[in-house]
């Protein structure tokens, strides 16, 4: 394949950095709520039968199938309700009030929802058919006594911690957090609050880091503002690499005068890639201090957030011990407006996607797609993500779109 001379493509960049990250290994037990978005150790295996007993999945009377082909009403002899159980004598022909998840009584081959009933002077009636079983739930069903529940490198969210404690476990063993410093570079950076001097602006791309590493898990080393000289950058450099896995910085990657990130990292430590063919975002660096990884983002905000979004997300997530894919799904969408596009590289634009009224999903952009329209994230709730080859794209095309995930609020 032809590339556009000194870009990287995406994938490339994405290969070689995730076949280089090894994951964290010192872990904690943590109770379940303290482990949330942590990453499993080990895997978790299940000490019981999920679940636990036979039960009932409906309110309704528990039956015998004898006695149901016999055909007449069935006197009550008693109640089971969850948590407590009927544990009384149950005569031949008669049946047992039972409530959804009581454990069911011993004999019982079917529970009959109470819709299907009719209590009448002589006991209920049964006006529909029975099958042997049916509305039972069966112990160990869900989960067998000694089962796997997760491999080790499952994220724990709201799909695994109830599923844990549902085992009766409090405590789970998680991989440590990934520590992550970020600082941003430029001289021209001032702090929200404060007055800009001429040619000041305010530094967003620090909290747009700090903000995804936090949502990540991250135990975040926030290094403030370095300025634009090599001996403040050089130091900040060395305390980010000494107590981080990974330094983020942003700016000072392109070629300009007073670029400096770039020459530091193969200083102090070796450049894995710089450039990529991808728009925004181009100036990327990735590479290795002495004991961290480094991602220089480039300064211009869309860029920052974009290459953070892309390249250092599946970073953390492979850092932080995550197995599996961890690169997000795309799907298709016909654009409802033309999209200006150069061939060369690939292009995340911001989109707004829906569903149209034929089921398929349309996109529209959200307009002026410059480095520096960081009011194009809120608007959006997609990327249009273009070819590398591709040129302009016409009303009614086909693109692929990758929808946000909660980093950008998806
Ligand atoms: N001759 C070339 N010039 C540029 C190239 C190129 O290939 N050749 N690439 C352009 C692209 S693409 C980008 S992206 C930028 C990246 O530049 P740097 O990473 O060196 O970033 P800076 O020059 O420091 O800043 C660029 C821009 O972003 C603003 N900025 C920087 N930091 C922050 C911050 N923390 N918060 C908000 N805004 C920030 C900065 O003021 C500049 O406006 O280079 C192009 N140039
Ligand atoms: O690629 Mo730069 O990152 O377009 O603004």
């Amino acid at each position: 394949m032809e590339f556009t001379a000194g870009l990287i493509p995406l994938e490339t960049a994405l290969e070689q950095m995730l076949s280089r990250i090894v994951p964290v290994t010192e872990s904690q037990t943590l109770p379940l709520l303290q482990a949330a978005g942590r990453v499993t150790a080990n895997p978790v295996t299940s000490p019981i039968d999920v679940p636990g007993f036979d039960n009932s999945a409906m309110d309704g009377y528990a039956v015998r199938m004898a006695d149901i082909a016999a055909g007449g009403a069935l006197p009550v002899a008693g109640k089971a309700f969850a948590g407590q159980p009927f544990n009384d004598e149950w005569p031949a022909g008669a049946c047992v009030r039972i409530m959804t998840g009581a454990p069911l009584p011993a004999g019982a081959q079917a529970v009959v929802m109470q819709e299907e009933t009719e209590v009448t002077e002589t006991g209920v009636r049964f006006n529909a058919p029975v099958k042997n079983g049916q509305n039972i739930r069966l112990r160990g069903e869900d989960i067998r006594s000694g089962a796997s529940v997760l491999p080790a490198g499952k994220k724990l969210t709201a799909a695994e911690l109830p599923l844990i404690a549902s085992l009766g476990v409090a405590d789970v063993t998680v991989l440590r957090k990934v520590r992550a410093a970020v600082f941003s570079t430029g001289d021209e950076l001032r702090l929200p609050g404060q007055p800009l001097g001429d040619g000041q602006i305010y530094d967003t791309n620090r909290l747009a880091v700090h903000l995804m590493l936090d949502q990540l898990g991250c135990e975040v080393i926030d290094l403030g503002i370095i300025k634009d000289d090599p001996e403040a950058l050089r130091a900040a450099f060395i305390e980010a690499d000494s107590q981080a896995d990974v330094v983020i910085s942003s700016g000072g990657v392109s070629v300009g005068e007073a670029d400096y990130t770039k020459q530091l990292l193969e200083e102090l430590g070796e450049v894995g890639f710089w450039k990529l063919a991808i728009k925004p975002g181009k100036p990327f660096a990735f590479g290795r201090l002495q004991n961290s990884w480094f991602c220089g983002l480039p300064g211009n905000p869309v860029s920052a957030a974009l290459t953070f979004y892309q390249l250092v997300q599946p970073l953390l997530a492979k850092l932080s011990g995550q197995q599996g894919n961890v690169l997000p799904p795309r799907l298709r969408a016909r654009t409802l407006g033309r999209l200006k596009k150069s061939p060369g590289r690939l292009d995340f634009q911001r989109g707004i996607m829906r569903t149209a009224q034929d089921g398929q999903l349309e996109v529209l952009s959200t307009g002026h797609q410059g480095s520096h329209i960081f009011s194009s994230f809120s608007q959006a709730n997609c990327f249009i993500v273009l070819e590398r080859e591709r040129g302009n794209v016409e009303a009614g095309e086909w693109v692929e779109i990758e929808p946000f995930n909660a980093l950008f609020g998806g």
